[in-house]
């Protein structure tokens, strides 16, 4: 599923972060990530870039497996508490409007007992054919 080379969930990019993404009831996705020393920036704390990419990619995966091919036009995160190395945290994303242009989606990442780490709101753009064309992705489904 996904994309083999992408950053965040390509299981052939040997720099990647390898998170697998699956459905979760009719629009929402879900996922598992644990977070290692290499994912640091401050000493023991998840990179803020890196969380920005989970949240990224899991709202990604909402327009994925909606069938259509979007990119992010925005991406607003709150980072709420501090995810440490060495912790595993839950990835859930969900649509809350859709439009026949933009694709809003709701991201959050809670630890294991379900307290809230960081939390996003982005708003996907459906490309076009041309945009498709022009990006270099018309033939992706
Ligand atoms: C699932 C498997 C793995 C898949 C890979 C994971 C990928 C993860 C997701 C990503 O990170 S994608 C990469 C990061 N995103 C980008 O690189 C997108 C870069 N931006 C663009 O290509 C264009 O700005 C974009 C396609 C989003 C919009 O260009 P358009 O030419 O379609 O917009 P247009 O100029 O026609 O404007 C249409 C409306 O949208 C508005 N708009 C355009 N860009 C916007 C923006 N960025 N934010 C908010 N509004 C925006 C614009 O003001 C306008 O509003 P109005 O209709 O009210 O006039």
């Amino acid at each position: 599923m996904g994309y083999a080379t992408c950053f965040v969930c390509g299981q052939e990019n040997d720099k990647g972060l390898h998170i697998h993404f699956h459905k979760d009831g009719e629009n929402g996705v879900r996922a598992s990530f644990l977070a290692e020393p290499w994912h640091e920036g401050w000493p023991g704390i998840q990179h803020g870039g890196v969380t920005s990419a989970i949240l990224d990619e899991a709202t990604a995966y909402v327009t994925f497996f909606m069938g259509v091919v979007a990119v992010t036009a925005q991406l607003q995160v709150e980072f709420q508490d501090p995810i440490r190395v060495g912790e595993r945290v839950e990835i859930e994303a969900h649509p809350t409007k859709v439009t026949r242009r933009i694709v809003e989606v709701d991201a959050s990442i809670r630890g294991t007992d379900g307290a809230l780490k960081a939390r996003s709101h982005a708003k996907m753009m459906i490309l076009s054919q041309q945009q498709k064309e022009e990006m270099g992705l018309a033939n992706l489904p």
